[in-house]
């Protein structure tokens, strides 16, 4: 378990890397609808920097849900925004009421934020996903509208890894059902179809973060390790890439999935993949459960080809915990496979370890901060990656500018024409696909200046939205 000292430490790290606490980096964010308006000028009290803004962080609301780390509600509050916390994720009607005026949401792999949700939402400036997979959110979509995405790549990568190893174990000895058998009073002491995991064959499908962390540690077990991945990717140990998908099948006693959800990973392991397999092997899933057919895998299971599985995700998981929530009504084969023998099933809970969500919150928190109060986009996974080093504290009448626009000849021109009446200290651009973003801090901007600026930039064919920070 993290210690409230470890806490204390990553939260620190947390501080220096974004400045926090008014320290010269420190720009503020103004929201364009605030800025619109002409509220009256708000300062944050404990702020030591030179706050040139009309309105105060406060005015900034995030969304958080899925019970999101609490490390990441105490950053926000610390930032001085409005946070709405809530334990589960929330049905589509609730979340388009929820997300019309918020500036950020934070959510875990539950909350689907489709077209249709993202529509709704007049303010929204980012989206932090406090894990690794992203698919839920989308991701293009939400780029269109100029809303940038992060997440965690890789903070929970290790506890899954763990989970695997455990699971390997456990199915090789059947412990799920041992277990189950003494909690309800049979004594069955049997050695027949219980291995050992040393001198097995490990096939990982995937070998990114969580593939070779689960490479490393098997081979600290005794296993062979055979990956297969779309790239090439340099093997750590002595586990060996494979070139075709049906050799890691039909050489492996363990076959694991560490693949993201894509069009390509649907159905990865069906009828025909099953069948490849060795006799007797095990087929393991904390990916996305998209990628395994699971009426397959039953029929596999029944036919005796496949010895036993452990599956962490599913094709539809509940919104919530609570007693009877998994059921057919959810996914129709349920109740066949929990009837079969050697069947781990776990509630999406590869990533849920105390270390992994407080970092994962500090982390994506982290992230958002910087892009809501900095406009640092570094990180994002659906943006062009663009920073600039902070302003300094004596620096005065300095506008950041953040320019999000469609990708095409002459933003340029036009932009830095309308930002020519003053000094352009430093600028930076970049794309990616359809999108690109500018983010340019100009001095000598009177308060006057502020407001003609904005609407110069806004009336630019090109813009998709537009930020000051000042
Ligand atoms: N159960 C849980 O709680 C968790 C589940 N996950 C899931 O695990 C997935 C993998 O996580 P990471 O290892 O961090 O991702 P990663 O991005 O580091 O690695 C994924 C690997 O899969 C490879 N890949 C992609 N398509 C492939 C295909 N068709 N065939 C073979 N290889 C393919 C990629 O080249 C990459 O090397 C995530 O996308 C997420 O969906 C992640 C964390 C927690
Ligand atoms: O912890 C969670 O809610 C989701 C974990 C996961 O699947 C991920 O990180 O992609």
């Amino acid at each position: 378990m993290a210690s409230p000292q470890q806490i204390n430490n990553l939260q620190n790290s947390f501080q220096s890397a974004v400045n926090l606490g008014g320290s010269p980096g420190i720009v503020s964010t103004s929201p364009t609808q605030s800025f619109m308006s002409s509220v009256p000028r708000r300062v944050s009290a404990s702020r030591q920097t030179k706050a040139l803004k009309p309105f105060s962080t406060g005015d900034i609301k995030i969304l958080l849900l899925e019970n999101v780390n609490q490390t990441a509600v105490e950053i926000f509050n610390g930032q001085g925004y409005q946070v709405e916390f809530h334990k589960s994720s929330l049905s589509e009607d609730e979340l388009i009421e929820k997300i019309r005026d918020v500036h950020a949401v934070g959510i875990r792999s539950k909350t689907r934020l489709t077209e249709k949700v993202l529509k709704h939402a007049k303010n929204l400036v980012v989206v932090g996903c406090f894990c690794i997979g992203t698919n839920q959110v989308d991701l293009d979509y939400a780029a269109k509208i100029g809303v940038a995405v992060f997440n965690s790549p890789f903070s929970n990568s290790r506890s899954v890894a763990e989970l695997i190893m455990a699971e390997v174990i456990s199915l090789a000895r059947q412990l799920g059902d041992r277990s189950i058998e003494m909690h309800t009073g049979t004594w069955n002491k049997v050695a027949s179809k219980c291995w050992e995991v040393r001198g097995k064959t490990l096939g990982i499908i995937g070998y990114g973060h969580i593939g070779s962390q689960l490479s490393v540690l098997a081979e600290a077990f005794g296993m062979q390790v055979l990956y297969y991945d779309i790239v090439t990717i340099m093997a750590l140990g002595t586990a060996k890439q494979v070139s075709t998908l049906d050799k890691l099948l039909s050489e492996s006693d363990f076959v694991t999935c560490h693949v993201p959800a894509t069009e390509d990973t649907k159905n990865l392991l069906s009828a025909p993949q099953f069948a490849a397999m060795k006799d007797g092997s095990y087929v393991l899933n904390a990916s996305r459960g998209t990628v395994i057919d699971i009426p397959s895998l039953i029929q596999a299971i029944k036919a005796g080809k496949i010895a036993g599985t452990a599956l962490d995700v599913y094709p539809h998981e509940p919104a919530k915990n609570g007693a009877g929530a998994f059921n057919d009504e959810l996914n129709s084969w349920i109740s066949e496979l929990v009837s079969l023998p050697n069947v781990i099933l776990t509630p999406h809970i590869g990533g849920s370890t105390e270390e992994a969500q407080s970092a994962i919150g500090i982390e994506v928190a982290a992230n958002l901060s910087k892009y809501i109060n900095e406009g640092a986009s570094v990180g994002s996974v659906n943006f062009p990656e663009v920073s600039l080093r902070g302003l300094d504290l004596d620096q005065e009448n300095v506008v950041r500018v953040l320019y999000i626009h469609h990708n095409v000849p002459g933003v340029l021109k036009t932009v830095n024409n309308i930002l020519s009446n003053h000094n352009i200290e430093k600028q930076f651009s970049d794309s990616s696909g359809d999108i690109a973003y500018l983010m340019a801090d100009i001095s000598s901007v009177n308060q006057s200046d502020i407001k003609d600026i904005y609407d110069q930039l806004n009336a630019t064919e090109y813009k998709i939205s537009i930020r000051l920070l000042y």
